[in-house]
């Protein structure tokens, strides 16, 4: 709104001077915010997500000198080639983009539907890596008259390497606005008994579509460097809570439901124990029959798709092991919207 709008001095209460601009006021935003997604899978686009992905501080904290040489130097030399084979076996080929993006999309659009009794609210979504981006979509909301902005890191466990980096990039884009809207974070979800429920729900039903019975369910979290567990991110307990919970929920022994965590990336210790060498190890001790969960993931992604479908599936069956199956993340579903939709509508309390 430019200055010369108020030349005069202020107007009366509740009168606007004939010069002042349209200025399209009183939204509210709600901003879905995904981990990022290349947007192709040949050496280009993925040296380009990599990059961007790779360069948070939040998410390799090493010192730049020591880590830029061998991010420059090796990883982005290698890594694209290899990693952009892994997302073409999981490529959303009728839109030609990963299923990442497809389903945070969708989540946007049928939250959106569902939200017809707050018509002052607009949903909207974005990617912390690659397009959209948090800031184009934050601009467009204000643009469309969202003086409030609810941001939600798509998350249910907390860590600093997903959900801190996300409300970073959102703040970043207000440092240089004039007007800023107001704006509010969704926190952790962990333990909320509807998430609690529909993961239960997904578990069973999905169960009850096989024709066997997993002697052994993991729930398989991403994994994050022990070093950043022991600094305080709160993102292992979280995990461990879930877990709990879901087991309680389930009524299953700490034996039937197993907690591991995946997807370890560079030479240091992670969380423990890890997904890939617990189903090896299951296999050789003898169980034939397991089924991998993802409670961290809110959608199907590389992580879920290739790492557990695929490349856990073939480690179990190398080792010994008969029956595998992985229950998909909640994604889109009926279930998967009601926590969204639930989380959003009690963190918009006083703005609706
Ligand atoms: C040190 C590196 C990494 C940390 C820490 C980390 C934490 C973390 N990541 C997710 C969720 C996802 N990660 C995904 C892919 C992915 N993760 C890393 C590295 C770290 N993640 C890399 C390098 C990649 C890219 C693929 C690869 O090169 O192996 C994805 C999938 C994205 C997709 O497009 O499908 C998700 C989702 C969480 C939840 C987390 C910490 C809690
Ligand atoms: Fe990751
Ligand atoms: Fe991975």
């Amino acid at each position: 709104m430019p200055v010369t709008a108020f030349a005069g001095g202020p107007s009366p209460a509740g009168v606007k001077p004939a010069s002042h601009p349209p200025v399209k006021h009183g939204r509210i935003g709600v901003l879905l915010v995904n981990l990022g997604t290349p947007e192709g899978t040949d050496y280009a686009p993925m040296r380009r997500y990599l990059k961007q992905f790779l360069m948070d501080k939040r998410v390799i904290e090493w010192s730049r000198v020591f880590w830029y040489p061998i991010l420059f130097g090796i990883v982005l030399n290698t890594r694209p080639g290899k990693v952009g084979k892994a997302y073409e076996s999981i490529w959303n080929k009728e839109r030609n983009e990963s299923f990442l993006r497809t389903y945070t999309r969708s989540q946007a659009e049928l939250m959106a539907e569902s939200f017809a009794d707050l018509p002052n609210v607009t949903v909207d979504w974005a990617m912390r890596y690659g397009n959209p981006s948090i800031d184009s979509r934050m601009k467009a909301l204000q643009a469309e008259g969202c003086e409030r902005i609810l941001l939600f890191p798509l998350y249910p466990q907390y860590a600093a390497a997903t959900t801190a980096t996300v409300n970073d990039e959102a703040f970043k884009t207000l440092l240089k606005a004039r007007w800023q809207p107001a704006l509010r974070t969704v926190p952790p979800y962990h333990d909320d008994p509807i998430y609690i429920e529909a993961l239960a729900r997904s578990i069973t039903g999905h169960l009850a579509t096989l024709d066997w019975e997993p002697e052994v369910v993991l729930t398989s979290f991403h994994g994050i460097p022990q070093s950043y567990f022991k600094k305080g991110d709160p993102y292992y307990c979280q995990c461990q809570k879930t877990a709990r919970l879901l087991r309680e929920k389930l009524g299953w022994s700490k034996e039937k439901l197993q907690v591991t965590f995946q997807s370890r990336f560079g030479p240091e210790e992670w969380l423990q124990p890890y997904t890939d060498k617990t189903v090896e190890a299951l296999a050789q001790k003898g169980i034939k029959r397991i089924a991998v969960v993802n409670p961290g993931f809110v959608s199907d992604c590389l992580e879920t798709l290739e790492e557990i479908a695929e490349e856990a599936a073939e480690t179990f069956h190398h080792a010994g092991g008969e029956k595998f199956a992985h229950i998909p993340c909640l994604n889109d579903s009926a279930d998967g919207m009601a926590v969204l939709e639930h989380v959003v509508r009690r963190e918009l309390a006083g703005w609706v």
